[in-house]
């Protein structure tokens, strides 16, 4: 698994207020990260500075040579091109060729089920308009996708839709990081959640009261390579026990075994057992 970016006692002070404190995290290619917090956490501000949209006040932060689509959560309200044309004259800005942009604004709008309108950006609906703030970010084709509250004040039916949209990048192989106060979407799309708090950045494993959530426990030989627990701890915020000298246990979220029974084979471990743990639900989180 590849880093895409590191940050390192990352801080942030807006007009002299301390927004974010001492950040330590690493994020991996082609994984769904959301980011959760209150309103007033910050999360808008460490997706603006991952996005390189803005620095933070100390501390480092280091990131892949890649593209990155940024999603902000307010798209301009008043602009007064057609989606087309918007979306087609970033992309010559963009540095693509006539035929190319065309091109591109046509696959995108297949990919989005979107018709050319005749009306200007000014005049669509929330959802048309949240689906063009998405292709705009997807127009270059980036290799990480950032999104601020891509449901917030869509219908369900809109929500669904673009669920489904972030679902099909995200098997594509896109890696993205969004804040979400859905937490069901935040459960259904992430493979990992993190919860800004008090400035600090702390994982957390997603639970409400619309969750069903199944726990399985694993139990393995010490891999060969080791570093892996520290790996694992790192994406999925989970530790394991060590039951004796050679034998180490996890219990984690059933969706994500698959991947972790993965990660412990490739790194030279054998698998004992594996059996769930019904009934036993995560510690609440509320937003
Ligand atoms: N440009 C700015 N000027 C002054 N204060 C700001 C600015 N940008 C952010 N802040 C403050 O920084 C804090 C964090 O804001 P931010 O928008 O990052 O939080 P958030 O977690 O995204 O909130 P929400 O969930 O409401 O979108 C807030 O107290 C906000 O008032």
């Amino acid at each position: 698994m590849s880093i895409l970016m590191q940050g390192k006692n990352m801080s942030k002070n807006i007009n002299k207020k301390r927004i974010l404190q001492n950040l330590n995290f690493t994020f991996y290619q082609q994984k769904t990260v959301a980011i959760i917090g209150a309103n007033g956490s910050g999360k808008s501000t460490l997706l603006r500075i991952l996005a390189g949209i803005t620095l933070p006040s100390s501390g480092t932060i280091q990131r892949k040579h890649i593209r990155i689509g940024y999603v902000p959560e307010q798209f301009p309200p008043n602009i007064m091109f057609t989606g087309f044309n918007y979306l087609y004259h970033l992309g010559r800005i963009g540095g693509l060729s006539r035929e190319v942009a065309k091109e591109r604004v046509g696959q995108l709008f297949d990919q989005f089920n979107f018709t050319a309108q005749i009306e200007v950006i000014k005049y669509y609906s929330k959802g048309m308009r949240q689906k063009i703030n998405i292709m705009q970010a997807l127009l270059h084709q980036p290799a990480l996708l950032i999104l601020d509250e891509p449901l917030s004040g869509l219908d369900e039916s809109v929500q669904l839709e673009v669920e489904s949209m972030l679902y099909q990048l995200k098997q594509q192989g896109l890696t993205i990081l969004f804040t979400c106060h859905d937490l069901p979407l935040v459960h259904r799309l992430a493979d990992r959640t993190v919860t800004l708090q008090n400035g600090k950045l702390m994982e957390s494993v997603i639970t409400c009261d619309h969750v069903e959530e199944s726990l399985v426990t694993i139990e393995s030989t010490l891999p060969a390579d080791v570093s892996i627990l520290t790996q694992i701890s790192a994406i999925y915020g989970i530790d394991h026990e060590t039951i004796h000298k050679n034998k180490i246990q996890f219990t984690i979220s059933s969706r994500q075994s698959d991947e972790i029974i993965a990660l412990l084979i490739q790194s030279g471990a054998s698998i004992y057992s594996v059996w769930s743990v019904q009934q036993k639900a995560f510690s609440m989180y509320e937003v």
